[in-house]
């Protein structure tokens, strides 16, 4: 997957040079670029805002320099202009927002499987609405937010969606499974989330590991494992409960 990332503040993204994704950049699975939306301003002090039309508090990014940073980073597709004819590849354009359509799994699931994302990280009030407009007419674009609070930039809410799509790339995560038994995934845990989890000393400062875990029984370690996930679901998020399909919880589960 190849994944352009523009962005007044490049120095934000060292974090996606460590661990897993530092990894899968190192090994090809990941293509990661980033640029400086600044190298597209032509004035002496690479303005990227403006004060915004019908007043209101805050300044706005000009359209001027993401449209020909979008121009130049989507005019140099992966795998070149298209092999033997076939059509160069359209990036998918994320653009976060605080008013974007609400990120989730499903959307790292869909997102996972595109062959090349481009993030604008926003600043200040916003971009320009012109620029997703315009941008909409050569290539797939999507608002989306990583919760409902308000942000300083886009950049955070990029890192977040770039971290949960790579982690579901073949190769990223050593341990496949692992994906597979997130909470938020489609397969058994779904609309559960995570129960606790314990490794070495089996006792630590006098607290226990549960006797189950070390009992080798693996029916049962399942069975308490499924029951703690719905313990915690019931706590902290009743309203993945309610989603999950009547049939999915059986007469034990409504006893938990
Ligand atoms: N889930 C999210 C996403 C964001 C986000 C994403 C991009 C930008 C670009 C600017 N701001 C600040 C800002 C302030 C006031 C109104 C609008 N935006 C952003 C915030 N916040 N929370």
């Amino acid at each position: 997957m190849r994944i352009d990332i523009i962005t007044i503040f490049p120095d934000y993204f060292g974090p996606l040079e460590l661990s897993l994704i530092g990894k899968a950049r190192a090994s090809g699975i990941l293509d990661v670029r980033l640029h400086d939306l600044r190298s597209w301003t032509h004035d002496r002090h690479n303005t990227v805002d403006d004060t915004p039309y019908g007043g209101g508090p805050g300044m706005v990014m000009k359209p001027e320099p993401w449209g020909e940073a979008l121009d130049a980073v989507t005019a140099d597709p992966p795998g070149g202009a298209g092999q033997a004819g076939a059509a160069p590849a359209v990036p998918r354009l994320i653009l976060p927002t605080p008013s974007g359509v609400p990120f989730t799994q499903a959307h790292a699931d869909r997102l996972a499987a595109e062959p090349w994302l481009v993030f604008a990280c926003g600043r200040y009030e916003g971009i320009d609405s012109r620029v997703a407009r315009d941008a909409a007419q050569r290539m797939p674009v999507e608002e989306l937010s990583i919760g409902d609070y308000v942000l300083a930039g886009g950049e955070s809410a990029t890192l977040v969606m770039v971290e949960t799509v790579s982690r579901l790339l073949p190769g990223v995560l050593g341990n496949r499974d692992s994906v597979d038994q997130d909470s938020f995934a489609t397969g058994e845990m779904q609309h559960l989330v995570e129960g606790p989890v314990y490794t070495k000393p089996a006792v630590w400062r006098g607290h226990e590991v549960p006797p189950v875990l070390l009992s080798g029984n693996h029916g049962a370690v399942d069975r308490w494992r499924r029951d703690e996930s719905l313990r915690k679901t019931a706590r902290n998020r009743p309203d993945l409960l309610e989603r999950m399909p009547a049939e999915r919880l059986d007469r034990h589960d409504r006893e938990v």
